[in-house]
């Protein structure tokens, strides 16, 4: 794939390299391959690369999915390092060390498309900055959008968010990924992008509360409503435009989210609706529930720029054992009556 008009020549991209192979790393390199992409996905598990190639199958995070013939399968980084494109998929807490560990091996100009949905516990950065200080050599993109792993990897129509502050680079990486059944639409605002995957997560813990605890369809719309303000509220301190958060990667993907049990985030909201602990619910789980993970960063991420996120304060402090689901929803029942604005 080719785009004549990039600066200093054609922008081409022939060889893909996927880091991280859960669900969703597995799923976009599924979509590479039919981009037609040499694609080569990274896992961090050796034995996983030994089963991914004896079955083409991922049995331990995507099961159910016969993989491409052509999809090529590694545990070492180094393996790409002669890919003209990255996409970064490990969970949002692990992006820091997977991109650092790429970092030898990673060429100036290469671009980084990040996957991943999370703020960073500790420092309340967005993948972009960790990018920005792991591999300062890297143009960023920011996939993202309504978009479950096992009906992508399946084929099913899917359309996301591609963002890219250059929009030269993102139109040549949109033209790239672009696949049958899989429509990137371009943006070129990354933290509203990254803003609305971040915080759907935890907005969809609330959802499945709510729906554990049969609090009806009324309290689904409210929520999914009064949460979509929060995420354009959050966004826009944090930089983001309104714009960006009412699309894909913000409104489509909290309403995907916050409405379907094939979400671990949702699922997770609906075990402790239904009064399991979070001990509980998270028992035994592979897979990875980024609202778990940064609701504590997106709570003081929120707190540091004075913003107003009660839904999403409320889930961290259940979350944390600082609250009971009882105290969650009174707690958003009983604050005072105001306009209604985002
Ligand atoms: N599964 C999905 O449908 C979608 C997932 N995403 C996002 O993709 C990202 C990755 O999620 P999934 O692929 O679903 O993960 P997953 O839940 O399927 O798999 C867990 C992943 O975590 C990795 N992991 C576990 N411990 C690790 C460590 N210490 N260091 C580095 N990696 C470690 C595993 O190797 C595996 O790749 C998340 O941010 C998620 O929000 C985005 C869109 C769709
Ligand atoms: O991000 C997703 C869909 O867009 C996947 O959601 P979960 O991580 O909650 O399963």
């Amino acid at each position: 794939m080719t785009n004549e008009t990039a600066p200093g020549g054609p922008m081409e991209f022939r060889t893909a390299g996927v880091i991280g192979a859960g669900a969703w790393g597995t799923a976009l390199a599924q979509v590479c391959v039919r981009a037609g992409l040499d694609t080569t996905l990274q896992a961090r598990e050796p034995q996983l690369v030994e089963t991914l190639a004896a079955t083409r199958a991922n049995d331990l995070y995507l099961p159910g999915v016969t993989l491409a013939e052509d999809l090529k399968f590694t545990a070492d980084l180094a393996d790409l390092r002669d890919c003209d494109l990255i996409l970064a998929v490990p969970p949002a807490q692990h992006m820091r060390g997977a991109l650092t560990a790429f970092a030898p091996y990673h060429r100036a100009g290469v671009p980084v498309v990040l996957c991943s949905k999370g703020v960073e516990r500790g420092t309340m950065k967005l993948m972009t900055e960790v990018l920005a200080e792991t591999l300062p050599d890297a143009p960023a993109a920011v996939l993202s959008g309504p978009s479950f792993a096992g009906e992508v990897a399946r084929g099913l129509p899917t359309a996301v968010t591609l963002a890219c502050a250059d929009p030269v680079l993102g139109q040549a990486l949109l033209n790239t990924l672009s696949a049958p059944g899989f429509r990137p639409y371009l943006a070129t605002d990354l933290i509203g992008a990254e803003a609305g995957g971040a915080l759907k997560n935890v907005l969809a813990i609330a959802c499945g509360v709510s729906e554990g605890r049969q609090l009806g369809r009324s309290a689904h719309a409210a929520l999914i409503t009064r949460g979509f303000a929060e995420m354009t509220r959050l966004a826009v301190a944090m930089g983001g435009q309104a714009e960006t958060v009412a699309g894909l990667c913000g409104l489509g993907d909290l309403v995907l989210t916050c409405s379907s049990p094939q979400s671990r985030n949702m699922s997770l909201g609906l075990a402790l609706g239904q009064g399991q602990t979070v001990e509980q619910a998270l028992a035994g789980k592979r897979s990875v529930a980024e609202g778990y993970e940064s609701a504590p960063a997106v709570r003081e991420l929120a707190a540091r720029l004075g913003v107003e996120t009660p839904i999403a304060e409320g889930i961290a402090a259940l979350l944390a054992g600082e609250i009971t689901v009882d105290g969650l929803i009174d707690g958003l029942l009983s604050r005072p009556l105001k306009a209604e604005r985002v």
